[in-house]
């Protein structure tokens, strides 16, 4: 029998089935509260080439801030970006247009769903085995670039202005990604298309608009079960009020905090395997609670399945062995992990020395 949809068990304030109750704590368990991060907060407005670099004042704040980049996603992998130039009321306007949309009834959005075995549209989790624990979600999820690519009959025609949000918000997004391309590999003193030019021109962006309902027993319950992302980087804007992101940074769950205006840039498997292991993926989750909603909105960015990617040349060397070989479609690769339970980023690791320097 179909299990009813997260969406009817909210609404009627159900137990979440044993099939929703997390059981593994390889990551420990759900805390609702743990600590407040201190994730890092960088001005990307600084990266913009549009800004006079020519005084000496402003190529020192330059430095500065490319510094506490490598040194972010060296870390902890993510950090929150302002001075994107996108307004607080063109976020919140995201935020609502995409509210209406999961506020429609039921049968309305599933004139949007997604299909089996593909990734796009609307819909709960793909159910890929018996074992898998289920995320207390619905999602809709969109190809926003290349634009040739985007399919155009999911995009939900009710709000009348989701289509032209989603073009606006996904070009804006886009060029955010392509200005942290660039700072990215010269904050690791690389020419600045080292990374871009894996990606090509043809980099594809997946906007994914998360909704979690109200949920009856958020200490057994997660929002989104603990996961890197498969991307090459992740821009998400989060929820204007309600809490529910956690980060795994130095072996503990960390909340991450609010900033309204500012975008969370947490850097995906693909980027950790071109930095040769340098900047890292971060295991991140979801919790729910009990009173609120809450929406956020991920767009991912990956090179096409067919390009091959790897570590930068010039970021291998004696000290910093290669750590993972060059693949093509990780994406494939991270869902097959994925069904399996393992971990996608150790199958696609070059086998270590040992202390003689032999393998
Ligand atoms: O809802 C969030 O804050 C995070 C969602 C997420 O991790 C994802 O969609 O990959
Ligand atoms: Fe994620």
């Amino acid at each position: 029998m179909a299990l009813p949809s997260v969406e009817e068990m909210s609404i009627k304030g159900d137990e979440p089935p044993p099939e929703y109750i997390v059981k593994d704590s390889t990551f420990g368990s759900i805390e609702s509260s743990p600590p407040l991060g201190s994730i890092p907060i960088i001005n990307i407005g600084l990266f913009s080439s549009q800004l006079s670099p020519s005084h000496d004042h402003h190529s020192k704040q330059v430095e500065d801030e490319l510094e506490k980049l490598r040194s972010a996603l060296s870390s902890g992998g993510c950090f929150q970006a302002i001075g994107h130039g996108m307004s607080s009321s063109f976020l919140d306007k995201v935020r609502e247009v995409a509210k209406q949309f999961f506020a429609l009834p039921a049968e309305e959005k599933q004139k949007y769903s997604r299909a089996v075995n593909e990734s796009e549209g609307y819909g709960n989790d793909v159910v890929v085995s018996e074992k898998q624990v289920l995320d207390w979600s619905y999602r809709l999820t969109l190809r926003v670039f290349p634009e040739d690519l985007r399919r155009l009959h999911l995009w939900p025609q009710n709000p009348t202005d989701f289509g032209e949000m989603l073009h606006e918000y996904g070009t804006r997004t886009k060029s955010v990604i392509d200005l942290l391309f660039k700072a990215m590999a010269k904050s690791l003193k690389l020419e600045e298309d080292s990374f871009s030019k894996q990606f090509g021109d043809r980099v594809l962006m997946q906007t994914r608009f998360n909704f979690y309902p109200p949920c009856s027993r958020p200490d057994q319950v997660l929002g989104v079960k603990p996961h890197t992302d498969r991307s090459g980087i992740t821009i998400l804007l989060q929820d204007g009020e309600v809490e529910g992101l956690q980060v795994f940074i130095e072996d503990r769950w960390v909340r991450v905090p609010i900033i309204p205006d500012a975008l969370l840039v947490n850097l995906g498997d693909q980027m950790q395997i071109m930095s040769n292991g340098i900047f890292k993926s971060p295991m991140h989750r979801v919790v729910t609670n009990t009173e609120k909603m809450r929406l956020s909105v991920a767009t991912f960015s990956e090179p096409e399945p067919h390009r091959e990617i790897g570590p930068v040349d010039l970021l291998i060397d004696e000290n910093r062995p290669r750590l993972y070989r060059n693949v093509k479609n990780y994406g494939a690769i991270n869902y097959e992990c994925f069904q399996k339970g393992t971990v996608a980023l150790e199958t696609v690791r070059v086998l270590s020395m040992n202390a003689s320097g032999i393998r």
